[in-house]
């Protein structure tokens, strides 16, 4: 069982440290169940984001080994394009062998420019990667290198107090019961939710929804309608600039918003659903989000969501385990 320490950036995003290569060259990743690939900025990027973050260069590793194949990967936020390598890749104190990455020539846009981590690790299934580039956790089973095909997060908001493990659970990070919850589709980590309720009324999804669990997420996002109709519910106004401001006191009588999953509630307060942006100022993490027609509408539970729930990735049965964090 390998437990990664992860670091905390302006509360919406949990990265920790991993090593490529031989010798090992350290980076940066954030740990994302929203996606499948691994990959660093390569030193033959030029892109304002590649030049103030870590680089792994090829030449000064004996374990790499390119693949002549392209990648490209775009996420809600940010995109990248690059190339595929083989590597030896170290996780905490788990070598993963002949592990495929992605290495970026090209990170355009403000996102990763920005961003505390070099690079994204990414937790969900093989099927949303390229054949040929099986994802870490495939590989840390393929290799037997965990002892439960299943990894945790336990994140929180106190500083320095937020944790991966890799091949098993931390049961110090949650009291009560953990609750099992099946799988939709195995490519992201997603699941149906039954429907969503406040102070006992159906405010969305009332025939159900799918819902993805994603802790490459910072808020939680929902189709808009839907956010739009919750933030009536509870009085929340959009501002000049689009963002749902709300009166910081409300933090204190605002209802919770219950999403029904596999027939159990989980309830989220409205501490966790109304962030602190600055003293006095308050806005809603809940967020519209503007799926493509075609896709059908997901919801998003993300870090607002996954730092009131531990959550457990169970590859082996197909499953998400949720758990109310004391
Ligand atoms: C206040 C708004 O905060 C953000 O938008 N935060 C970014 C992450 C920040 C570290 C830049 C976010 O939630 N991005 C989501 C936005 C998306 C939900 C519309 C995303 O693209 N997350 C990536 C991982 C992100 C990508 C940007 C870099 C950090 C990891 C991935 O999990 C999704 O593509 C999965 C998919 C099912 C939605």
């Amino acid at each position: 069982i390998i437990t990664d320490p992860l670091k905390k950036y302006m509360d919406i995003e949990f990265f920790g440290s991993i090593s490529i290569g031989s010798p090992p060259q350290e980076f940066l990743v954030l740990f994302d169940t929203g996606s499948s690939y691994l990959w660093v900025p390569s030193v033959t990027c030029a892109s304002k984001a590649c030049l103030t973050h870590n680089r792994f260069n090829p030449r000064k590793s004996s374990t790499y080994r390119a693949l002549h194949q392209p990648v490209s990967i775009s996420y809600g936020t940010g995109s990248m394009s690059g190339f595929l390598a083989n590597e030896t890749v170290h996780v905490g104190s788990i070598q993963v062998s002949n592990q495929t990455i992605g290495l970026s020539e090209s990170e355009p846009g403000a996102f990763f420019y920005y961003a505390p981590f070099d690079g994204i690790l990414g937790l969900a299934f093989p099927t949303i990667a390229a054949p040929t580039a099986a994802p870490v956790f495939d590989n840390m089973m393929k290799h037997h290198v965990v002892s439960l095909a299943l990894f945790s997060f336990c994140l929180s908001f106190e500083k320095n107090k937020s944790f991966v493990t890799f091949g098993g659970i931390d049961y110090s990070c949650f009291s009560g019961k953990l609750h099992w919850i099946p799988l939709s589709s195995e490519t992201y980590w997603q699941i149906s939710i039954d429907r969503i309720i406040m102070k006992g009324r159906v405010v969305a999804c009332p025939r159900g929804c799918q819902a993805v669990i994603d802790t490459g997420t910072s808020l939680l996002t929902g189709p808009l309608g839907s956010i739009i109709a919750i933030h009536d519910h509870i009085g929340v106004s959009e501002d000049s600039s689009g963002q749902f401001v709300v009166n910081c006191r409300a933090r204190n009588h605002l209802p919770d918003i219950v999403f029904v999953i596999n027939g159990i509630k989980f309830p989220l307060p409205a501490k966790a659903y109304i962030q602190q942006v600055r003293q006095g100022h308050c806005r809603s993490g809940l967020e519209g989000s503007f799926f493509p027609a075609q896709s059908e509408e997901l919801w998003i539970l993300g870090e607002i969501f996954l730092c009131q729930y531990y959550s457990v990735f169970d590859r082996a049965n197909n499953q998400v385990g949720l758990a109310r964090v004391p």
